[in-house]
């Protein structure tokens, strides 16, 4: 076995590892990237961007079937599902072009292929043949989706989005289980593409919203658009006739068997720290097997091990990914002098229609630290001027403030323009601006941001009262 000595050895090239490594080089030390997979990260080749560029083809054929509405006629929709699938893989190809262009000014030295597992706290060794010896090292091994043993028996018709992104052409139909975010944008996608989509939500579940309100909100704006079987779970997939038969179970115990043409698993990801020998990092692990580390330095106990990206299961995100590489490649650099980093105010957006936001802190969060004593204003967008101008007008925004100081806490939303609502509020949360400074900025007219105003001006007024005696969170079950 080959041995090799760095100050940093980094697992993963993926978004976290790669913003690790500028990290670590930026801070004056040697540092080596180890890859076992194929490069251009998830988001770029099976993950944000060709997920997004699949439902930028749903939105046209949307924007197409909801013209006569406006009483503009363009003649019956067509889509032809080859070109549709061409265009995704061919902008996903351009798109993972432009990371592997970006690793080209790694020298080769740096870049080792191979699987990397821990043979000692500061020692990787590398599919057996090259031992790594390093100062520090980063774990940025991200996750993989999870799809249930038993059903993989069914066959390669049983999927994870990765598969989606190679289709060469639409299938006819998709039973999706899980209604999660990847579901919803991908189930909802799909859809709007002319797919018998059926979707399966074991719980009530939508997206990653917890306030109970916005969530009753969000399941029936989109149980209305799309088949949802709420409180339905998969009892079993089976292959049959060269389709999949999946039986499902509701909450009366009513149960259903359909066929499909494929089965999208849509469950969670689970961190690729499983396999990493994590035993011999000598460093403590959750319950659920991933390091403890501290999220402002993302360093691992007091060792020279730290952690980013998906592989840390906080918020598995792309910016949280660049951030968390970026802290821990500089705390690696820097070791044992290591140092907080940035860490934003959480920020999250589904891409399903209505959008579904979250910024700062959840609903959930605050349950849990405020005790029920912040105030919640919300605002409904079926009414809401410009949003029914576009004929946009559903879902909710719910706004929470603080007593007392009267600081905007966060918030929550499945409504039209989410994505950019997210921005202002979260922007708004960072700067730990007060409701009523945020009801001092400008408003333009008309615009979807008018809703907030309301929304703020009912929380403003909530705050001005006086705070309600304590009460439990309503709805806080976890899986709910
Ligand atoms: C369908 C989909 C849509 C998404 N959409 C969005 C979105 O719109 N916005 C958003 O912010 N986020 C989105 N995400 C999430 C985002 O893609 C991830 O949070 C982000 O890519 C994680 O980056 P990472 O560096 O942690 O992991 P990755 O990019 O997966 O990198 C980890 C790397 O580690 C390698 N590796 C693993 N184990 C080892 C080992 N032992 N040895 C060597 N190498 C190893 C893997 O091969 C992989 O290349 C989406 C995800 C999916 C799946
Ligand atoms: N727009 C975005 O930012 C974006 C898009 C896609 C993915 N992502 C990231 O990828 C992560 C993974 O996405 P995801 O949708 O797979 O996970 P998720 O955690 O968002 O949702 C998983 C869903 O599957 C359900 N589920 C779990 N086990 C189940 C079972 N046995 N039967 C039925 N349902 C079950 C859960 O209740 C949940 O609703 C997300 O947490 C998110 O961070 C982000």
């Amino acid at each position: 076995m080959k041995t090799m000595r760095t100050d940093v050895a980094i697992i993963g090239a993926g978004t976290a590892g790669l913003s690790a490594y500028r990290a670590a080089r930026a801070g004056g030390k040697r540092a080596v990237l180890i890859e076992s997979g194929p490069y251009g990260t998830t988001c770029a080749r099976v993950g944000c961007m060709p997920s997004k560029l699949l439902i930028a083809a749903a939105d046209a054929a949307h924007a197409v079937a909801d013209a006569p509405a406006f009483g503009v006629h363009p003649g019956p929709v067509r889509i032809d599902g080859r070109a549709v699938m061409a265009r995704v893989r061919s902008e996903r190809d351009r798109f993972v072009g432009f990371v592997l262009e970006g690793m080209e000014h790694i020298p080769a030295e740096d870049l080792l292929r191979g699987h990397a597992r821990f043979a000692g706290p500061r020692e990787l060794s590398i599919d057996g043949h090259t031992l790594v010896q390093a100062e520090r090292i980063v774990i940025a091994t991200g996750s993989t989706p999870i799809v249930p043993q038993e059903w993989r028996q069914a066959g390669d018709r049983v999927i994870s989005s990765d598969a989606v992104f190679e289709w060469t052409d639409l299938p006819g139909s998709v039973a999706v289980v899980g209604t999660g975010v990847i579901g919803l944008e991908l189930g909802q996608a799909l859809h709007r593409l002319g797919v018998r989509v059926t979707m399966y939500a074991r719980g009530g579940s939508v997206a990653q919203l917890g306030d109970p309100e916005v969530l009753a909100e969000a399941a029936r704006v989109l149980g209305g658009a799309l088949d949802i079987r709420f409180q339905t779970s998969v009892a079993s997939v089976t292959a049959e006739d060269g389709r999949l038969a999946l039986a499902s179970r509701d909450e009366t115990g009513r149960e259903r068997r359909e066929s499909f043409d494929f089965v999208l698993a849509a469950m969670g990801r689970k961190p690729n720290v499983h396999e990493l020998n994590l035993e011999l990092a000598q460093i403590a692990l959750d319950r659920r097997g991933v390091p403890l580390y501290d999220r402002r330095t993302m360093q691992c106990g007091s060792s020279a091990i730290f952690i980013a990206g998906d592989a840390d299961d906080e918020l598995p995100l792309l910016g949280e990914a660049a951030d968390q590489g970026k802290i821990a490649g500089a705390n690696a650099a820097r070791f044992p002098d290591v140092q907080p980093g940035l860490r934003r105010t959480p920020l999250t957006v589904a891409f399903c229609e209505p959008q579904i936001a979250t910024m700062g802190a959840s609903y959930r969060d605050l349950c849990a630290s405020h005790g029920g004593r912040f105030a919640a204003g919300s605002v409904s967008f079926g009414n809401q001027g410009r949003s029914r101008v576009m004929r946009q007008n559903q879902g909710m925004l719910r706004v929470y403030g603080e007593f007392g100081s009267g600081r905007f806490l966060g918030a929550e939303m499945v409504g039209p323009r989410a994505e950019h609502i997210g921005h202002l509020l979260s922007w708004a949360c960072q700067a730990r601006l007060t409701v009523s400074a945020m009801l001092d900025m400008p408003f333009y007219h008309p615009v979807v941001e008018e809703g907030v105003r309301t929304a703020l001006r009912d929380l403003a007024e909530q705050l001005a009262a006086e705070p309600p005696a304590p009460v439990p969170c309503p709805d806080c079950t976890p899986g709910t």
